[in-house]
């Protein structure tokens, strides 16, 4: 393997980097491309580990076989945590529950998660002077100014009413009792837990804000690998409808608009982070793709299409439907209208901008999703109900 430098010409070392959360979406690409291209070595923390399955089996058979160790824990019950911890250079926080079905009918676990579970991870790494790099999310941002603002007002197409700056913009949530706010504010909360060990004790930290990775692996199809009444990200949601060849559910009317960037693309990103502390402690990142923002009503219609052209089946003539909020995610819903990421500070850091069009990435997604699943789906189609 060619020696690494980093973005200023130092050679870079080989790190031991504690990996919480490794085995979900996320972890499983970050696991991948660091065992494939780095000579790092990954201590991989998780309650599942079907995800990297691929990595660390047959036992011993890769060539990274000795870099990468599977750990099965739970965060918030396990005493081997500090201990790996202070094993590692880094740490690495993706655990967390993170499915928008969940924030509102499980906002006690989802706050807890999010939260309280991260704890021990931010102490642990302050009091053993261990970088940290910490997943949080978009979410943090809620709603946009210009969401406020009368509905034909021309304030609204003017980016300072809109574009997610890291260190400008307010957070910005529903009352209480939209408890879809559960996630996002227990995100922001730990977030600024984070900032303030930078400031007093001087954690040596990163936040990474996502704007809607998706790609392969992404959560489960319900029915298939997960539980058959299970709500996964809208990715895996229109995917489920495309492979039972049934219409794409619209909540409230598809209305809300998303930015999604390819999983390699922000991948790339987080690897700058981990070989470039120099240039990323201390700082919040928003990794998106500003280019790739559509409704989520022009999501389903591209999936639709996409599907079509790597499955070579026809779509339905009525390829959406529409669905209440309450009926699809029951009582305390709410939404973020829009998700435009501020590229400066990431840009300016670490020289970073993703590649990767969404008609692009939907297509190698959703070349994955039929190869995985068109067979199985096919055949629990075909059974007959169990009584
Ligand atoms: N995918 C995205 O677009 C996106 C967007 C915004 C934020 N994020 C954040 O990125 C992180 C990773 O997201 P993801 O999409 O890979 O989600 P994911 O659900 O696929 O992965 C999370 C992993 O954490 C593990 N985990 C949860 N609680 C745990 C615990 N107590 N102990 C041990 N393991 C635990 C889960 O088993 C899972 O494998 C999360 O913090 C999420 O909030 C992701
Ligand atoms: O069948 C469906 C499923 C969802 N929708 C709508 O799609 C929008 C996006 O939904 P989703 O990808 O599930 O989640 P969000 O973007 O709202 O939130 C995530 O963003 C980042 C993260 O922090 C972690 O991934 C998470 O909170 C939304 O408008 C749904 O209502 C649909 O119409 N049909």
């Amino acid at each position: 393997m060619a020696a690494r430098v980093d973005l200023d010409g130092k050679p870079i070392k080989p790190l031991t980097i504690c990996m919480i959360g490794a085995g979900g979406f996320i972890g499983s690409h970050l696991c991948e491309k660091l065992m494939a291209e780095t000579p790092h070595k990954v201590l991989a923390l998780d309650v599942y580990s079907d995800k990297i399955k691929h990595l660390l089996e047959p036992a011993g058979a890769h060539p990274w076989s000795d870099r990468i160790q599977f750990h099965r824990l739970n965060i918030k019950n396990d005493s081997r945590l500090e201990g790996l911890i202070k094993m590692s250079d880094l740490t690495i926080n993706l655990a967390a529950i993170c499915t928008p079905a969940d924030y509102n009918t499980r906002p006690l676990d989802t706050i807890y998660s999010n939260f309280i579970d991260a704890l021990p991870v931010v102490k642990y790494c302050s009091e053993n002077n261990k970088r940290l790099i910490h997943f949080s999310t978009c979410e943090v941002y809620g709603k946009t100014i210009g969401s406020f603002l009368p509905k034909d007002s021309p304030l609204r197409k003017e980016p300072e009413y809109f574009v997610l700056k890291e260190d400008e913009s307010p957070c910005i949530f529903g009352p209480i009792e939209k408890q879809r706010w559960s996630y996002a504010c227990a995100k922001q909360l730990i977030e600024r837990l984070i900032y303030a060990e930078g400031a007093e004790n001087g954690l040596e930290f990163t936040i990474v804000r996502p704007f809607n990775w998706i790609g392969p692996r992404m959560d489960f199809i319900p029915g298939i690998d997960g539980p058959s009444e299970g709500v996964p990200r809208v990715l895996a949601c229109f995917s489920n409808n495309l492979l039972r060849h049934e219409p794409l559910k619209l909540v409230d009317g598809g209305v809300s608009q998303r930015t999604f960037v390819y999983i390699k693309d922000a991948i790339e990103a987080v690897m700058l982070m981990i070989e470039n502390p120099a240039r990323a402690n201390g700082h919040i990142f928003n990794v998106g793709n500003p280019n790739n923002e559509v409704t989520v009503r022009q999501l389903a219609e591209m999936m639709t299409d996409v599907y079509s052209k790597v499955s070579g089946e026809p779509s339905l003539e009525e390829p959406t439907v529409d669905v209440s909020s309450q009926e699809f995610y029951g009582a305390g819903y709410d939404d973020s209208d829009k998700r435009i990421p501020d590229m400066t500070i990431i840009n300016k850091q670490l020289g970073w901008d993703p590649k990767t069009s969404l008609w692009d990435l939907l297509e190698s997604t959703l070349t994955y999703q039929h190869r995985t699943y068109a067979e199985a789906m096919k055949q629990a189609i075909a059974k007959p109900a169990a009584n």
